[in-house]
């Protein structure tokens, strides 16, 4: 824990910036299965966004892991500090004025909460997408083969949460969705169905919703 530390405000307030850049930042968190669809619609999201002179910016769970987050596994704890450090360097994005898209599972509802409570206290918009896709539909995609290994035993625990995520077979394997848990969330601003919609639907729902609440014109 650092100690003797000062905040310092910067000279510009948020209004400010809001004005001189002529965009608002906000945060779009989208949360689902591996394999649900997040990587594909933040893709898909960020270059319509782009397009439209926008500044957008993804953070996706693989790429993250390869840098700023390439100490950290997938027992609860890891999981829990990753989503942690992406919300706050998310909030950094959007306090930027970044339309900051994030696609990690975050499978837990505390961890997702704590990352909107973040956003809400410094006033910045935070919109939960639940990008939802049953299990079986994911498996059937399983575009990098995880699903398979998971079934097969070879997605292996760390000792830390072995007692806590295993269920009731496979001891020692913990794979979202197959032996470790995702919690759905109970407020996502938006919710999509990705075994019923095509990306497309999908990102014109997000952006329909940035446009309805004035984040974006
Ligand atoms: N054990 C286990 N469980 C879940 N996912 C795993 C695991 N091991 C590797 N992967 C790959 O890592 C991607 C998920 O990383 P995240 O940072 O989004 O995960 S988490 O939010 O911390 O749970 C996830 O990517 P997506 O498929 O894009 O979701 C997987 O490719
Ligand atoms: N409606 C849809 N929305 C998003 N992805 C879809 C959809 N239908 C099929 N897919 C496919 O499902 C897979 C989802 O993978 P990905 O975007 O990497 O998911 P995640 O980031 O959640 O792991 C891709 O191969 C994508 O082409």
């Amino acid at each position: 824990m650092a100690t003797n530390i000062t905040f310092h405000p910067g000279s510009v307030s948020s209004t400010e910036r809001v004005e001189l850049l002529g965009q608002k930042g906000v945060t779009i968190w989208l949360t689902g299965l591996s394999a649900s669809g997040k990587s594909t619609i933040a893709c898909a999201l960020e270059q319509y966004l782009l397009h439209l002179h926008k500044f957008a910016y993804r953070l996706d769970g693989d790429n993250v892991r390869f840098g700023l987050n390439k100490d950290l596994g997938f027992d609860e704890k890891s999981r829990n500090e990753n989503i942690r450090r992406i919300g706050e360097v998310s909030k950094l994005f959007a306090d930027a004025a970044a339309i900051s898209i994030t696609a990690f599972i975050s499978p837990c509802r505390t961890d997702r909460d704590s990352v909107r409570a973040l956003h809400e206290s410094s006033n910045i918009p935070f919109v939960e997408v639940f990008v939802d896709a049953p299990l079986d539909v994911v498996e059937q995609r399983d575009p990098k083969g995880l699903y398979k290994k998971a079934r097969a035993g070879e997605i292996k625990g760390t000792p830390q949460n072995q007692t806590v995520y295993v269920q009731d077979f496979n001891f020692g394997i913990e794979f979202t969705g197959v032996s470790a848990p995702y919690e759905e969330p109970l407020k996502a601003e938006i919710h999509l169905r990705t075994d019923q919609e095509d990306v497309r639907s999908s990102v014109r729902t997000i952006v329909s919703y940035l446009s309805e609440k004035g984040y974006i014109s």
